[in-house]
């Protein structure tokens, strides 16, 4: 699949993975809304990027993955300036062990409500065009990892959901792909925040940053190529590619029923 032409919308835009997704996707010609909290860094990116491709290349919308009112309303601004959304990226995404329900509402609500509602715009039964949704699960979630539980249970259920996504629109024919990415420890600065966010894990911070050091860690910009990788590569659907320290490779999950 080729970015000329292409509208994408990424939750999370303005730091961390979010900002090199958004760099990655106009380099290769897409149209990009920038959704975020922070609109002052998501500004701050539009203009270094305005110098580079142009300003019409980008948007910034103020949005907050926990609300619906807002996510619809930017779906809406992105369709109506771009002419439709080919491409999401559900990347916004916390790690509080503190604020566990939050982090729940973003990590995995968030991901479920955009879902939807861009499905509403993408959807070929509904009359959108069809497309892919990249969603950034984790490491976290496909194994366990002690010092974060409810982390790990989120990115779980973004894997689950992604895969069954696929399943559901391969079988409906919504002409949407759905693909996840699951990094390792990313230079961001949800890991620079890290061992003061693990709420009753605290006494485990030691351990994590154990991992951290054994594991290495990934510049985002690779966690971006990955991305590219799976909105480019139309046999992709429902895989998940995992991106560690040294090597990239495919998910196997085991086999069910
Ligand atoms: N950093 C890592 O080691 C790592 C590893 C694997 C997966 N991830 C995942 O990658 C994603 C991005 O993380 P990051 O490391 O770049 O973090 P980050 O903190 O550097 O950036 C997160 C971005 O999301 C935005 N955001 C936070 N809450 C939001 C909300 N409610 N609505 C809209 N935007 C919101 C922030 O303002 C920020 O711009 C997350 O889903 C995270 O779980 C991170
Ligand atoms: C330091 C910041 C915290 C960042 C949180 C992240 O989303 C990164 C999580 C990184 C590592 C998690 C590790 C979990 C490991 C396992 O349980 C492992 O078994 C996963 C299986 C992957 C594999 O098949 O190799």
């Amino acid at each position: 699949m080729a970015l000329n032409g292409k509208t994408a919308v990424v939750t999370g835009a303005a730091l961390g993975i979010g900002r090199a997704i958004t760099e990655i996707l106009v380099q290769n010609g897409a149209k990009v809304a920038l959704l975020d909290v922070n609109e002052a860094e998501a500004k701050a990116l539009k203009k270094a990027l305005d110098k580079q491709y142009g300003q019409e290349k980008t948007i910034v919308i103020k949005c907050d993955v926990e609300s619906e009112e807002q996510i619809k309303a930017a779906l809406q601004k992105t369709a109506d300036t771009f002419g439709g959304i080919d491409i999401v990226c559900n990347n916004a995404g916390i790690l509080n062990e503190g604020e566990w329900e939050k982090t729940v509402s973003i990590n995995v609500l968030g991901v479920i409500k955009v879902t939807y509602l861009a499905l509403k715009h993408m959807n070929k039964l509904t009359g959108g065009r069809g497309g892919v949704m990249v969603n950034t699960a984790s490491m976290a979630g496909l194994g366990p990892f002690l010092t974060c539980p409810v982390y790990s249970a989120t990115k779980h259920a973004v894997v689950g959901f992604t895969r069954s996504m696929a399943l559901a629109s391969a079988v409906s024919d919504y002409g949407i792909r759905f693909n996840a990415v699951c990094p390792g420890f990313v230079e961001t600065d949800l890991k620079v925040k890290f061992p003061f966010k693990l709420g009753q894990f605290s006494h485990l911070s030691d351990v994590g940053k154990e991992m951290v050091e054994q594991m290495g860690t990934i510049q985002p910009s690779v966690v971006a190529e990955c991305v590219l990788e799976l909105v480019t590569d139309e046999t992709k659907n429902g895989d998940h590619l995992l991106v560690k320290h040294n090597e990239k490779s495919y998910v196997t999950f085991p086999e069910v029923l």
